[in-house]
Parts: structure tokens; C-alpha cells; sequence
């Protein structure tokens, strides 16, 4: 069995990887932290676990994290980095859901997330966790530094479109003018009441923000550059906070070459994605909904060429908390230790 340790068991990923976590074959939960609530058993706050988990919250001080041999990370940014180094010396692999180990840049890191990176040698080994792009380095990573739930469903709605596996090295489309129109459920702002995600403010609101520059454009740009294998990507990435509590739907706009004016797009992606898990390239003419991905580690992508223009436009969906995060920390995980990579993650979205 995996013993698990999670850093950041009360907030929004840390229950959901509880909920994936619980039902997972191979792990056995070692250590669930909380700086506040140390001591309270874990069914207590999420009455969802009841009969599953026995276990309580400790204290991060307390909790026997070097006694795992993976420790998750669900907290802010700057929690993993400084504690990373003591984790991997004592031979404990390390998934963070935060940002600490996916910029490259330190001075990127230092300019998006206002503080200076705690182990910049640890950073340069760190694998960026997106298994459908760097599976084979994930498998082999001590430190993974996980996707974000934006960046998630852009890199992937794209990576057809830019990898030379896929194009056979042709340019399809102008790298230089993406437009990434991106929507978020509540949940994905964390547990923290904020003024703007309190349900009085955001159950019948719909809105822009960070539209000037959001921490994920770099993440993103970094991230198109590695599967395309170039620098000529510009990317206007504008997020939305939408009224519901799960849900991450990207439309993206692209303007075709020349020579991508002739290409079959339906074929390219399900030709792609063809023995992917957890991608789910839908019919011509489809338009997913979130609803249909919902707590479930699936991602759907349509693309659709409107008219003759040449313009592509791709829809996708994923679950934030799964797929955006936790579901994808469990795949990660089980590349990690050499389990198939759909263990513990083939549960089906509600419906309604
Ligand atoms: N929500 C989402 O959809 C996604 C979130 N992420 C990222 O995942 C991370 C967690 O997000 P989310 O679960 O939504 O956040 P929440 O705010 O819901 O939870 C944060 C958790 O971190 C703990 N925590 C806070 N500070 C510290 C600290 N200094 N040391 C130890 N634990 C701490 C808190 O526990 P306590 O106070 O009890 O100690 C709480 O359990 C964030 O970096 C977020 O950006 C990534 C993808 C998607
Ligand atoms: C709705 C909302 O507030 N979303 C968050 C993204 C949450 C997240 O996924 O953050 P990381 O993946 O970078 O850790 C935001 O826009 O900052």
C-alpha cells in the first residue's frame, strides 16, 4: 500500500483528494494536516467521509510526514517549497496542487507570486504534472509540481494543434494569436469565504478578472512553448467566475495557416487523444457541457471550424477539483509508483 500523507486536508482539494483517495485501492491515508482544526476527526467536518476515513486532522508540526512515502500538497503557494527539501531526504515523493514547482523561471515565480522561490534546485528537477504531455517524466519524478485547473484545459485543448507529432511540423495555426476565454466554477477561488465568491455575490453573477494578467498566462505560455518546441506563442488569456461551484469551460480561438486551412481537425484530435483515459475528443458538432464532467477526472474537448473563415474554435471541459487538480494528482500519483494510471479515478459524473 502508498501511505499518503496530505498537507492541507480542510480545504477544497484536500477533501476531494480525500474523497478519491479513500476509495483508492493502493493508498492507505497515513497523515491528513490542518493548522487549526488538529484533533477533529476528519468525518466530523465532511460528513461525506463517514465510515470511510477514522481518521484526525494534526497539526502540520505533529503529522508524521516523513513516514509517507507521497505527501500531497493542497495549501497556497509558497507551502510545498519550504518544506520539499526535507520531504525528498527522507525519501518521500512530493505532488504539490499549488505553483511552487511549475514555473521554470524563478524570476517568473518571484513576479507572479511575490515571493522568492524557497529551493530553486529542487524547481529544476520538479516535472510539470500534465500526464497527457510528460507522462514518461512524471513517471520517474521525485517532485511534481501539479497543473493548474486553467492551465489544464488550455495546454490540452491546444496540444493538437502545436505538437509536431500531431502536425507532422507543420504551423497550423498563428501560435502568436491565441485567445483563451476561460470560465471557473466557485470552488476553484478555495474554501476562504472571499468577498466575491460568497454565495450572496456570486449565485446569480457572472464576470471577468485578472484580464490585465493572471498568474496562469505564464504557467500556460511556458507550458504551449515545451509541446510545440518553440517560442512563438502569444496568448490572451482572460479567466471568468461563473455562478456555479464546480466547473472549468475554455473556449479557445485560433486563426489557421495556409497550410491548416485543409486539415480534418475532428481527425487530428481523436487521432491525438486516441488512447487517452481521461480526454474525450466528442463528435463533430458537439458542445460539452460541465455538468457532464462533473466530479469525475474526465476532460472533453469539441472543435468546431464556424463558416469558412479561418478561424478554430475548441471547447473544453473539466471538473476543477478533479481533473484541475486532485484527480489529477491521483494520476500523477499512480504513474509515480508504477500503478495503471486510471486506478481510483473511474468514477462517472452525476447526472442531473
Ligand atoms: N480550488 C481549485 O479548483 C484548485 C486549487 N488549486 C490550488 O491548490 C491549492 C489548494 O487550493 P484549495 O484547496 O482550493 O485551497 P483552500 O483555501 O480551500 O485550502 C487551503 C488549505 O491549505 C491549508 N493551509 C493554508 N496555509 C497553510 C500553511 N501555511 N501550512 C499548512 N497548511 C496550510 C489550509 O488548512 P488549515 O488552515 O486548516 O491549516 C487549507 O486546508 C492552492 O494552491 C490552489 O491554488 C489548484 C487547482 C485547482
Ligand atoms: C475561480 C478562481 O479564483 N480560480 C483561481 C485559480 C485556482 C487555481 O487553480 O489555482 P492554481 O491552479 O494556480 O493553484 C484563480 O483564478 O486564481
Amino acid at each position: 500500500m502508498i501511505k499518503v500523507g496530505i498537507v492541507g486536508g480542510t480545504g477544497y482539494t484536500g477533501v476531494e483528494l480525500l474523497r478519491l483517495l479513500a476509495q483508492h485501492p493502493e493508498v492507505k491515508i497515513q497523515a491528513i494536516t490542518s493548522r487549526t482544526e488538529a484533533g477533529m476527526s476528519v468525518a466530523e467536518m465532511f460528513p461525506s467521509l463517514r465510515g470511510r476515513i477514522d481518521l484526525k486532522f494534526t497539526s502540520p508540526a505533529e503529522a508524521k510526514l516523513q513516514e509517507c512515502d507521497v505527501v500531497f500538497f493542497a495549501t497556497p503557494h509558497g507551502v510545498a517549497m519550504a518544506q520539499a527539501k526535507e520531504l525528498l531526504a527522507a525519501g518521500v515523493k512530493v505532488l504539490d496542487l499549488a505553483a511552487d514547482f511549475r514555473l521554470k523561471d524563478t524570476a517568473e515565480f518571484t513576479k507572479w507570486y511575490g515571493m522568492e522561490h524557497a529551493c530553486p534546485e529542487i524547481l529544476a528537477e520538479a516535472v510539470y504534472g500534465l500526464p497527457e504531455i510528460n507522462r514518461e517524466a512524471i513517471k520517474k519524478a521525485r517532485v511534481v509540481g501539479l497543473a493548474g485547473c486553467y492551465p489544464t484545459s488550455v495546454q490540452l485543448g491546444l496540444a493538437p494543434l502545436l505538437a509536431s507529432a500531431s502536425t507532422g511540423g507543420k504551423a497550423l495555426i498563428d501560435g502568436t494569436h491565441i485567445i483563451s476565454d476561460s470560465k471557473s466554477g466557485t470552488s476553484g477561488a478555495g474554501r476562504k469565504a472571499e468577498i466575491g465568491t460568497l454565495h450572496a455575490e456570486s449565485s446569480d453573477n457572472f464576470k471577468a478578472y485578472g484580464v490585465k494578467g493572471h498568474r496562469h498566462l505564464p504557467e500556460i505560455v511556458q507550458g504551449l512553448k515545451a509541446i510545440a518546441g518553440h517560442d512563438q506563442i502569444g496568448l490572451t488569456f482572460v479567466p471568468h467566475l461563473t455562478p456555479l461551484v464546480r466547473g472549468i469551460h475554455s473556449t479557445l480561438y485560433v486563426r489557421l495557416t495556409e497550410a491548416g486551412l485543409g486539415v480534418d481537425y475532428q481527425k487530428l484530435y481523436e487521432d491525438f487523444y486516441q488512447n487517452e483515459p481521461f480526454v474525450d475528443v466528442m463528435p463533430a458538432g458537439s458542445h460539452p457541457e460541465t455538468r457532464s464532467v462533473r466530479g469525475s477526472n474526465g476532460l472533453r474537448i469539441a472543435v468546431h471550424r464556424p463558416g469558412n473563415g479561418d478561424t478554430l474554435v475548441i471547447l473544453v471541459v473539466e471538473d476543477n477539483l478533479v481533473k484541475g487538480a486532485s484527480g489529477q494528482g491521483v494520476q500523477c500519483m499512480n504513474l509515480m509508483f508504477g500503478l495503471p494510471e486510471t486506478t481510483g479515478l473511474t468514477q462517472i459524473a452525476l447526472s442531473p
